[in-house]
């Protein structure tokens, strides 16, 4: 069982993850994940402090000369700007943050409550996406994410090609709907504004049968939903079509189903195709094999320079929101903790279809599966 959690507050010493589960024999490679975490700070439209943090990672715990051991691998990111402890107790909440409501639930200050919310904390948690991520490559399974619409504006959509190659920009690949982006950025800011979007992130190489339909909580569908919803600032989930299935008629949305023998024997498909892919890679809750899309809404960024109207928590009396600093725009980053809290979640799902306490072993029982799979399906009439 491949599972996390992470601690660190965003001004405090450091970040934290605990990731348990990844394979013993997996090379920890640290490049990789520090490109990730380089890939998260970038994107135009991000503020002050992304210059003030040079995220890489230390790895302190479960590896024997570079190489995972199947004990528990502890990940830590240093916070540059630690200034916990000198930091002010904001006046006035910011709506749209855990402020007011965190503040009264846990009966603390707010600063206390905002620190832990803050998304800093994605720096930790793209990291442990990223090691599980080091699992997946070993077995051919790729992840990618971009931006796929900025502040309404549509960024062309990538082909497939494209998306599978894991190796573009943190976005767009259009300079002009880039620079029309850009530009809606920097009015955004000049306003005292901020902007959201929407990211999607493509999983290829699954096997069939990540996930399953038996229990509702076992739906892949169900649990990738569920890793994006807990990145802060999302507010939406789309796998495949998404939203538009609910705007077309079946014939639409049903993907066919083709069985093409010239493939039958080199894929992890068994030569079954669909020329569509509206279901986004899943039905039923479990992996068809055909790549997954996932979409996310990021919300704008609610902190405004401009201020938001709100209450000082002392007098009550009508006050403008605190702002100190803020992002304009993080979509992109969005981007990289979509792809790999995605990537977290499908690795979890691989090491519990097959036996993930060593490599060697993760791939021995794929490789076992797929061959009983063929031999099943050679044998179709003989099922009961
Ligand atoms: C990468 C990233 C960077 C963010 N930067 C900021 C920021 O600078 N200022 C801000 O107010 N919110 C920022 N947010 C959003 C807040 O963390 C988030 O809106 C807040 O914690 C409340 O959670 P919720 O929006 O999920 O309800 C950022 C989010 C992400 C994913
Ligand atoms: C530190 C990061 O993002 C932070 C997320 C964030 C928030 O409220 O979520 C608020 C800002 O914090 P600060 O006020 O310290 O600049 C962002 O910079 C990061 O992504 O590494």
């Amino acid at each position: 069982m491949l599972r996390t959690l992470t601690a660190g507050e965003s001004h405090g010493s450091a970040l934290t993850a605990i990731v348990e589960g990844i394979p013993a024999g997996v090379t920890l490679d640290r490049a990789f994940i520090d490109r990730e975490l380089e890939r998260r700070q970038g994107g135009y439209g991000r503020g002050k402090r992304q210059k003030l943090e040079t995220d890489r990672i230390f790895i302190d715990s479960g590896t024997f000369k570079g190489v995972s051991t199947g004990a528990p691998i502890t990940l830590r990111l240093i916070n540059n700007d630690a200034k916990l402890e000198r930091l002010s107790e904001p006046a006035a909440p910011r709506g749209g943050h855990v402020d007011l409501a965190g503040s009264i639930s846990y009966q603390t200050g707010i600063r206390q409550v905002l620190e832990r919310a803050s998304a800093r904390e994605t720096a930790v948690r793209v990291a442990a996406g990223a090691l599980a991520r080091l699992v997946l490559r070993e077995v051919g399974i790729t992840v990618f994410g971009y931006v796929a619409e900025l502040g309404g504006i549509a960024a062309p959509p990538l082909s497939r090609d494209v998306a599978v190659r894991d190796a573009s920009p943190v976005y767009t690949l259009n300079p002009e709907a880039d620079a029309a982006i850009v530009a809606a950025i920097d009015a955004a800011r000049e306003a005292g504004d901020t902007l959201g979007g929407v990211v999607e992130t493509i999983v290829t190489g699954c096997p069939i049968g990540l996930g399953s339909h038996v229990q509702p909580d076992r739906r892949l569908d169900a649990r990738l939903a569920c890793a994006v919803m807990g990145v802060q600032a999302i507010k939406g989930v789309e796998i495949g079509l998404g939203f538009e299935a609910a705007r077309r008629p079946g014939s639409k949305v049903m993907d066919p189903i083709r069985y093409e023998p010239e493939h039958d024997a080199d894929d992890r498909r068994y030569g079954f195709r669909r020329p569509s892919n509206n279901a986004g890679g899943i039905e039923g809750g479990t992996s068809n094999g055909e790549p997954i899309v996932v979409r996310a809404a990021k919300k704008p960024i609610s902190t405004l320079a401009s201020r938001g109207p709100s209450i000082n928590m002392a007098t009550k009396a009508e006050s403008p929101a605190t702002y100190e600093r803020s992002d304009v725009c993080a979509v992109p980053a969005a981007s990289v903790i979509v792809e790999n809290v995605v990537g977290f979640e499908i690795a979890a799902a691989l090491l519990e279809r097959f036996d993930g306490s060593s490599l060697d072993s993760l791939r021995a029982t794929m490789a076992a599966v797929h061959a009983l799979n063929r031999e099943k399906l050679d044998h179709w009439a003989e099922r009961p």
